[in-house]
C-alpha cells in the first residue's frame, strides 16, 4: 500500500502539553499544521502526572491531618479506616475529568490536522508515521516541532522483579491501594508518591542515594528536609540497593540501609522513580546526524527553542531543560510560533521565559525560586534564614517545621533566589519567583505588606536577616561553600 503523502508548513510531533501549545500557536500564525500523536491523547500531566499525583496527595494529606487533631483537643476513633478502592476511584474519576478537558480541546482540532501513530525522521524535512489505523503516512514539513516528552527509566537492577516493577502510570491505574511498596529514587516523584502512599497506610520504604532529596542543593535546607522526611516515612536517604527477586506474592528487596546494615524485606511492588529519559531515540533522530550534548539533547536556544542552524524546534520534557508543566506550555507556544514563522519565510523571535520556580508537593512542601544555592557565587552572595519551628502562625496551626533560606547579591542588594521546606511554601515560592522576575532588591521586598499573623511573616524574618547580611557584606562562602551536594 502506498503511503499517504502530506505537505505542510509545520509538523508537531507529540500532542502533550508542549505539542498542543505548539499546534495552537502555529495555527494562530497562519501556517498549515499537522499534529502527530502516537500514544493516548490527554497529556502526561493530566493522565499520569501532575493531576493524579496531586489527587493522591490530597487524600493522603487529609488522612495525615487527622494526626494533629488530638493536640487541638479533638479525638476521633483512631485509626481511621481507609477504603483503598474509594481513594483510588476518586483519584481516577477526578483525573478523568481533567483529561476530559484536554480531550475536548483535541476534539476541536480538525480531523485532517491530526495524525495518529508514532513519527520517525527520514530526513530533516520528512517524517514517516506508521498509522494506528494501518498503513503509513509520509509528511513533508518546512519546519518540525519535536515535543515528544519523556519516559520513566527502569534501572537494570530492578528487572528481576518482572511484573512487580511499576512506574507512576501504574500507581494511578491500581484498583486499590497496595499493602507495601519499595520506592527507589528520592527525587520529585519518589518523595511525592512515596509519602502519599505511606500517609495512606501503605508500608513504604523510600531508598535514596548520597543523601540527595528532591532538587534541593542548599545544605541547611537539605538537612532540614532529610530530617523531616525521615521522621515522616521510612526514608533511607543514603541506601544501596543490592538486588531484587520476584517471589510468589511480590518482590524480595535486599539493600544496605543508612546505618550500613543489610536489610531484606518483601514488598508487593517496587516503584521506580529514578528519573526520566527523553523521547528522541524513538524518533530516529540519529538519522539526522545532528550533534547532541552529553544529555542526549541537541544544542538549542532556550529563548527561541530552535535547534541550532536548523528548521527544527524542541519543546517540553524532550529538551530536558526544565521538565515542568508551565515550562512545557511556554516552550511549546514559542516553538510553534517560531516554526510557523520560519516556514513562512519570516524571522524567528525570542519568547518570554519566566524566573525558575519548582515545587515538590510533599508535606511540608519543598520548593525553590529564582537561583538555586548550587548556582550562586557564594563569594558575593549573602543569605537570610527562618526556621519555621518558631514561626507564629505555623505553630498556631501545628505545621511548624522546616527552613527557608533566601539569597541576595551583596553588591546590588538584589534578591537572587531561595530554597525551602516548610508549611504551604508553594505559595511563598510564588511570591519569591515573582520578586525574582521583577528584579526586586531585598529592601523593595521588605517594603511590601505582610499581614499578621501569617506564614509569610516567616519570609519577612528571613528577608530581614538577608538585608542585614547584605549591609554587612556577610557572604555565605566561608561557612558552607564546600557542602554543596547533588547529582
Ligand atoms: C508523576 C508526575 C507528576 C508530575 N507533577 C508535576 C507537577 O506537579 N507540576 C509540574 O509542573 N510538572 C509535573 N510533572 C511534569 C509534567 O507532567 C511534564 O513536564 C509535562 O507533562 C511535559 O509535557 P510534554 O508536552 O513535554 O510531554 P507529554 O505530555 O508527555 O507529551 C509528549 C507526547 O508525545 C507523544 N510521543 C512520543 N513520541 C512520539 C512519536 N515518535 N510520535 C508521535 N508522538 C509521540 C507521547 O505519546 C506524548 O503524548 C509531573 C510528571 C510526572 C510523571
Ligand atoms: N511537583 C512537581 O513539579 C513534579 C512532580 C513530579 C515530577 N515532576 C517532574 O518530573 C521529573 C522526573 O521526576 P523523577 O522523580 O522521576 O526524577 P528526578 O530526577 O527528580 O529524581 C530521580 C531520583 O532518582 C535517583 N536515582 C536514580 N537512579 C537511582 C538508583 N539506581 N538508585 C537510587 N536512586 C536513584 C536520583 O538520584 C534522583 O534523586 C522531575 O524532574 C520533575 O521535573 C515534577
Amino acid at each position: 500500500m502506498n503511503p499517504i503523502i502530506y505537505h505542510t508548513d509545520v509538523a508537531v510531533i507529540g500532542a502533550g502539553t508542549a505539542g498542543l501549545a505548539a499546534y495552537r500557536q502555529s495555527i494562530a500564525q497562519g501556517a498549515s499544521t499537522l499534529i502527530i500523536e502516537g500514544g493516548p491523547y490527554g497529556t502526561t500531566c493530566a493522565r499520569v502526572g501532575c493531576m493524579p499525583s496531586k489527587l493522591l496527595i490530597a487524600a493522603a494529606d487529609a488522612h495525615h491531618a487527622l494526626g494533629r487533631l488530638h493536640a487541638f483537643g479533638i479525638d476521633l476513633p483512631m485509626p481511621a479506616t481507609i477504603d483503598g478502592e474509594r481513594v483510588m476511584a476518586r483519584v481516577r474519576s477526578e483525573r478523568d475529568r481533567f483529561v476530559g478537558f484536554v480531550l475536548d480541546g483535541v476534539n476541536n482540532i480538525p480531523a485532517e490536522h491530526k495524525i495518529r501513530g508514532y513519527a520517525q525522521f527520514n530526513d530533516a524535512h520528512t517524517l514517516t508515521v506508521n498509522l494506528e489505523s494501518g498503513g503509513q503516512a509520509t509528511i513533508h514539513a518546512k519546519s518540525i516541532v519535536i515535543a515528544s516528552g519523556s519516559t520513566p527509566v527502569i534501572p537494570e537492577i530492578l528487572k528481576p522483579a518482572g511484573d512487580r516493577v511499576v512506574i507512576n502510570d501504574d500507581v494511578f491505574s491500581c484498583p486499590t491501594l497496595p499493602k507495601s511498596v519499595l520506592v527507589l529514587g528520592a527525587g520529585v516523584i519518589g518523595l511525592e508518591l512515596g509519602q502519599a502512599l505511606s500517609y495512606l497506610g501503605v508500608r513504604v520504604t523510600l531508598l535514596g542515594r548520597n543523601n540527595g532529596i528532591g532538587h534541593l542543593s542548599d545544605p541547611v535546607v537539605r538537612e532540614s528536609a532529610l530530617n523531616i522526611m525521615q521522621h515522616s516515612i521510612d526514608f533511607q536517604s543514603n541506601a544501596q540497593l543490592e538486588s531484587v527477586e520476584r517471589t510468589t506474592h511480590g518482590v524480595q528487596v535486599n539493600y544496605i540501609d543508612d546505618a550500613g546494615q543489610a536489610q531484606s524485606h518483601e514488598y508487593d511492588y517496587v516503584l521506580a522513580t529514578t528519573g526520566r529519559t527523553i523521547n528522541l531515540d524513538n524518533l530516529n533522530f540519529k538519522a539526522l546526524n545532528i550533534a547532541t550534548q552529553p544529555s542526549g539533547v541537541p544544542a538549542f536556544d532556550r529563548h527561541t527553542l530552535q535547534i541550532e542552524h536548523s528548521h527544527l524546534f524542541i519543546a517540553g520534557d524532550v529538551n530536558a531543560d526544565v521538565p515542568l508543566l508551565h515550562e512545557a506550555a511556554d516552550e511549546g507556544a514559542i516553538a510553534g510560533a517560531n516554526a510557523a514563522r520560519l516556514a513562512q519565510g519570516q524571522a524567528i523571535e525570542s519568547g518570554h521565559r519566566r524566573s525558575p520556580l519548582a515545587v515538590i508537593f510533599s508535606e511540608p512542601n519543598i520548593a525553590t525560586a529564582g537561583c538555586m544555592y548550587r548556582e550562586l557565587n557564594l563569594n558575593t552572595t549573602a543569605a537570610g534564614e527562618v526556621d519555621f519551628g518558631d514561626q507564629g502562625r505555623s505553630r498556631v496551626m501545628q505545621v511548624n517545621q522546616g527552613v527557608l533560606r533566601v539569597y541576595g547579591d551583596i553588591n546590588t542588594g538584589r534578591f537572587l533566589g531561595a530554597e525551602m521546606i516548610g508549611p504551604r511554601t508553594e505559595h511563598i515560592a510564588h511570591l519569591l519567583a515573582w520578586s525574582h522576575q521583577m528584579g526586586l532588591t531585598v529592601t523593595q521586598m521588605l517594603a511590601m505588606p505582610f499581614y499578621h499573623p501569617v506564614i509569610e511573616e516567616g519570609l519577612r524574618t528571613a528577608l530581614r536577616g538577608l538585608a542585614a547580611n547584605i549591609a554587612n557584606k556577610n557572604v555565605i562562602a566561608p561557612v558552607c561553600a564546600h557542602e554543596v551536594v547533588g547529582d
